[in-house]
C-alpha cells in the first residue's frame, strides 16, 4: 500500500549526534547547502565539523531544516538522472536575528571558520542587522573571551571576495570600536575562494520527488549539478575540515582562477540573462540553444580568454565544460533570477574585461554587448511594469527617465562612473542597442 506524503516520517538523526559545531555559516541558502555544507561532509574528518548555519534576513530556512535536525536531502542532477544524498554536517539551522547565539558560538575556541554566502550586494551593508553587522559584533564577544583567531571565509561570486569581506568587517568594526577593528586587523584572516556549482532554487516538485523516491518528509531539499568546484587561497589559523578529499584545491593566488570563472561562467550567465529573455526565454539551457545567445556568449568569451592566459587554467578544456553543464536539460536555471542585482554584477562580469580589450587596443564589443543587453533588459522589464530587483534601483528608473544616448550615459554611469566618461565607450554600447531583439 503506497502511503501519502503526510504519512511518510521526516528526516531526522534518528538520535544520532550531530557533528560538534566549528563552523559558523552566515547565509543559510541554498548554495551554502550544496557547496561548503557537501564538501563539509565529504571531508574524511567530517565528524569533526559540524556547522552552525544562520538565516540572513529571514527565518524560514531554518524553521524549515530545524525539525529534521539540520539534515537535508541533496538531489544532484546530472544530464541523464537524479542522485539522492542526505548531508549531515548542518548541526544547528539557526534564525539570523538570534545574535545570542551568534555571539555565544564565535566567542568559542572551538569555533575555527566563518564562511559567508549573503549576495554581492551585502558587502556594501554594514547595518547593525546587515549579516556583516552581526558578524562584527560577534567578533567582538570573541575577542573579549580571548578565543583567538578565525579564519572568515567569503562564498559569494565577488571579485576579490576575500579583500572585499576585510574591507567591509574592518569597516563595520571600526564604527563599533576602533579597538575592534586593530583586533579584527591582528586575529582574522580572509580567505579568497572561488566558489562553482550551478543550485538552482528548489521548486515543490523537487519536495515532492524526495518524498517519493527516499520515503522520508524532507521541507527543504536542494538540487544542484554533479559539479562541484571550490578553490581557496588563504590561512585557517584555528584549522580546518580536509575539504581537499572532496576535491577543495588550495592556490598560492586566487585571482587568475577567480577571473576565470566570474568571467567564463557567471559572465556567460549574464549575457544569457539578458539576451536570452529579451528573446523570450525562461532558462539557460533555453538561451544556449537559440545561436544568437549563443554567439553573443562566445564572442564574449574570446574576448576573456584572451586575458586568461595562465596555462593551468586550461581555458579551451574549461569552456567546453561550461557549454555542457549549462546544457543540461534537467537544470531549470531560471534567467529571471540570474538577471537580478545586474548594475552589481556587471561590474565583476563585464567591466574587467571592456577594461583589459581597450588597454589592449580593441574596442571590447563582446563585453559591451553585455552592457547593452542590460540596458535594453531594463527598458523591457519596466516597461511591462514588472518586478525587477537591483541595488541601485532608485537610480535605474531615475535613469531609464531618459532618453537616447543621455540614458546610455546614465544606465553605464551607475556600472562604472570613468566609462561612462569615454565618448567611444557609450556610442560603441549606443549602437549595440536592439541586439536581442526578437526576430
Ligand atoms: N546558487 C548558485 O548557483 C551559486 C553558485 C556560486 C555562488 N553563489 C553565491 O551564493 C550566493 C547565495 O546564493 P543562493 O543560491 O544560496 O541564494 P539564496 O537566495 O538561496 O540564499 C541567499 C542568502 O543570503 C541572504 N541574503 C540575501 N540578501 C540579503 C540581505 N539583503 N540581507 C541579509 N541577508 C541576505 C538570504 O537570507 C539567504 O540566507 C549568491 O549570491 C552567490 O554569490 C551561488
Ligand atoms: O548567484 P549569482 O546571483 O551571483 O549569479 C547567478 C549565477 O551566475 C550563479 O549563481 C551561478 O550559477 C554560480 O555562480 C555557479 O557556480
Amino acid at each position: 500500500m503506497t502511503r501519502t506524503a503526510t504519512e511518510l516520517p521526516v528526516l531526522s538523526r534518528k538520535g544520532a549526534p550531530a557533528p560538534p559545531v566549528r563552523i559558523v555559516h552566515l547565509g543559510l541558502g541554498a548554495f551554502h547547502r550544496s557547496h561548503q555544507a557537501w564538501f563539509t561532509a565529504h571531508a574524511s574528518d567530517a565528524a569533526e565539523w559540524g556547522i552552525a548555519s544562520f538565516t540572513g534576513r529571514r527565518p524560514d530556512a531554518a524553521l524549515a531544516l530545524a525539525p529534521q535536525d539540520g539534515l537535508f536531502t541533496l538531489i544532484e542532477r546530472a544530464a541523464d538522472g537524479d542522485r539522492f544524498e542526505v548531508v549531515p554536517t548542518i548541526a544547528e539551522a539557526v534564525d539570523g536575528a538570534d545574535t545570542e547565539r551568534l555571539n555565544e558560538l564565535l566567542a568559542a575556541p572551538s569555533t575555527a571558520i566563518v564562511t559567508l554566502t549573503v549576495t554581492e550586494k551585502v558587502y556594501d551593508d554594514g547595518g547593525p542587522d546587515s549579516p556583516l553587522g552581526r558578524l562584527a559584533r560577534g567578533l567582538a564577544a570573541r575577542r573579549d573571551a580571548g578565543a583567538g583567531p578565525i579564519a572568515i571565509v567569503s562564498c559569494d561570486n565577488v571579485a576579490g571576495n576575500g579583500d572585499v569581506a576585510r574591507a567591509a568587517v574592518e569597516r563595520i568594526a571600526q564604527a563599533v570600536d576602533p579597538g575592534l577593528a586593530a583586533w579584527v586587523r591582528e586575529n582574522a584572516s580572509f580567505v579568497g575562494t572561488s566558489v562553482d556549482r550551478i543550485t538552482p532554487r528548489t521548486t515543490p516538485d523537487d519536495v515532492a520527488l524526495v518524498a517519493e523516491r527516499c520515503g522520508y518528509r524532507d521541507a527543504s531539499p536542494v538540487v544542484a549539478e554533479p559539479f562541484a568546484s571550490w578553490i581557496l587561497s588563504g590561512e585557517f589559523p584555528g584549522g580546518r575540515p580536509a575539504w581537499e578529499d572532496a576535491g577543495a584545491q588550495f592556490v598560492e593566488d586566487i585571482e587568475p582562477f577567480e577571473n576565470r570563472k566570474l568571467w567564463l561562467l557567471n559572465g556567460a550567465h549574464t549575457m544569457l540573462a539578458y539576451a536570452g529573455q529579451l528573446r523570450g526565454h525562461a532558462t539557460v539551457a533555453e538561451a544556449l540553444a537559440d545561436p544568437v545567445c549563443r554567439d553573443a556568449m562566445e564572442a564574449f568569451w574570446d574576448e576573456a580568454a584572451r586575458h586568461l592566459t595562465l596555462p593551468a587554467l586550461d581555458v579551451p578544456g574549461y569552456r567546453a565544460a561550461l557549454v555542457e553543464r549549462f546544457a543540461n536539460p534537467r537544470i531549470a536555471h531560471y534567467l529571471a533570477q540570474i538577471a537580478q542585482d545586474g548594475s552589481l554584477k556587471l561590474r565583476m562580469r563585464a567591466v574587467p574585461v571592456l577594461r583589459a580589450e581597450r588597454a589592449e587596443g580593441r574596442s571590447g564589443i563582446g563585453a559591451a554587448r553585455m552592457i547593452a543587453a542590460w540596458m535594453d533588459y531594463l527598458v523591457s522589464v519596466v516597461g511591462q511594469r514588472a518586478e525587477f530587483h537591483d541595488p541601485l534601483e532608485e537610480e535605474v528608473r531615475a535613469a531609464l527617465a531618459l532618453e537616447g544616448r543621455e540614458r546610455t550615459v546614465a544606465l553605464l554611469g551607475l556600472v562604472d562612473a570613468d566609462l561612462a566618461g569615454e565618448a567611444a565607450v557609450v556610442d560603441r554600447v549606443d549602437s549595440l542597442l536592439g541586439t536581442f531583439a526578437e526576430d
